[in-house]
C-alpha cells in the first residue's frame, strides 16, 4: 500500500519533481479484480480503486488499519466511474451506474463488489453511524460554474455534505468540466480545516497539470488518469487539462461545509 505520511508546508518549495510526487501523487490504484490502496496520514484519508471484470470482490481492511473490518472505525465512499457496480453492505444490495456514489455506514461489517466498473473507494475515520444511502448522478445537488471565454464551464456535484448524504467526516462530490473547457476550481481555494484529494478520471490519453502548494508558492504535479493528488489544509488544489475531465474531490476534517474555504485572489498566486 503506498503511505503519504504528512508534510509541513515549509518544506514544499524545496522538493523536486520526483519529491513532490513521492509526497503528494497516488497512482496504481486501478488493478484488475484488486484493490489497490493508498493511505494518507492527513485527516487519516484512505483511497482505494479497482478494475472489476465480473468477478465478485469483497473489500478487507489494509492491514495497516489493525481493524477486523474496513468499516471498523471508518465510513467509506463507493464511487462508480464507469460501467456498473452493485455493492452488497451486510446482505443489503445497491445498483450503482457512473457516478453514482453509495455512502457506507461506520460499524458495516461486509463490503462486496460486483460488476464490469471502475470503481474509486474514499473511507475517512467517522466517530458516528449515518445510514448507508446512495447518491446518484442525476439527483444530487448540482451546480454549473464558469464560463466559456474562462474554458471552465463545469457542473460540482455534491453527494456526501451537510445539506446532502449526511456523514461524520466525509465530504464528497463530482465535477464535470463541459467540452472544450480546461480549468477546474479557478479561482483556486485552501480548506485550512481540511484535507482534499482530487481524483482524475475521463482523461483518456491526457494529462491535467495540477497546480499544488501554499498559494504564493505553487508547484505543478502533471496527473494521468486513474491518479490522485493529495492537497493538505495549506495546499490550493486546481488544474488545467489537455482535454475536458471529470475529477472526484473528497475531503475530511473539522466539518462538512462545502464552503467552508478560502479563496485566493488570482494576483496574490505564484
Ligand atoms: O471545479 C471546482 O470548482 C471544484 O470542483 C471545486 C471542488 O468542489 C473543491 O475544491 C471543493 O473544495
Amino acid at each position: 500500500m503506498q503511505t503519504l505520511p504528512a508534510t509541513h508546508p515549509d518544506d514544499f518549495p524545496v522538493l523536486d519533481t520526483d519529491g513532490l510526487r513521492d509526497r503528494f501523487l497516488v497512482d496504481g490504484l486501478f488493478a484488475t479484480g484488486e484493490v489497490g490502496w493508498a493511505y494518507a496520514h492527513d485527516d487519516r484519508l484512505l483511497l482505494g480503486g479497482v478494475d472489476l471484470t465480473g468477478e465478485p470482490l469483497t473489500l478487507e481492511a489494509p492491514p495497516e488499519l489493525a481493524a477486523e473490518h474496513l468499516c471498523d472505525r471508518r465510513e467509506l465512499a463507493v464511487v462508480c466511474l464507469d460501467g456498473s457496480v452493485s455493492v452488497e453492505t451486510d446482505g443489503q444490495t445497491h445498483e450503482l451506474d457512473a457516478f453514482d456514489v453509495l455512502y457506507v455506514s461506520r460499524g458495516t461489517g461486509s463490503v462486496r463488489l460486483t460488476g464490469t466498473a471502475r470503481v474509486y473507494l474514499v473511507a475517512a475515520p467517522a466517530h458516528a453511524d449515518h445510514p448507508t444511502a446512495v447518491g446518484r448522478r442525476d439527483e444530487v445537488f448540482g451546480a454549473d460554474l464558469g464560463e466559456q471565454e474562462q474554458a471552465n464551464v463545469r457542473t460540482v456535484r455534491r453527494y456526501v455534505h451537510a445539506d446532502g448524504i449526511a456523514s461524520a467526516n466525509l465530504v464528497l462530490g463530482i465535477t464535470t468540466l463541459a467540452p472544450g473547457s480546461v480549468w477546474n476550481t479557478m479561482p483556486c481555494h485552501t480548506h485550512p480545516r481540511r484535507t482534499e484529494v482530487y481524483l482524475y478520471t475521463g482523461l483518456g490519453d491526457g494529462r491535467v497539470v495540477h497546480l499544488a502548494g501554499p498559494p504564493t508558492q505553487t508547484r505543478s504535479v502533471v496527473v494521468a488518469d486513474g491518479q490522485a493528488v493529495v492537497s493538505p489544509g495549506w495546499s490550493v488544489h486546481t488544474g488545467v487539462g489537455t482535454r475536458a475531465y471529470s475529477f472526484v474531490w473528497a475531503m475530511a476534517g473539522e466539518n462538512q461545509d462545502y464552503a467552508d474555504m478560502d479563496v485566493v485572489d488570482l494576483g496574490s498566486l505564484r
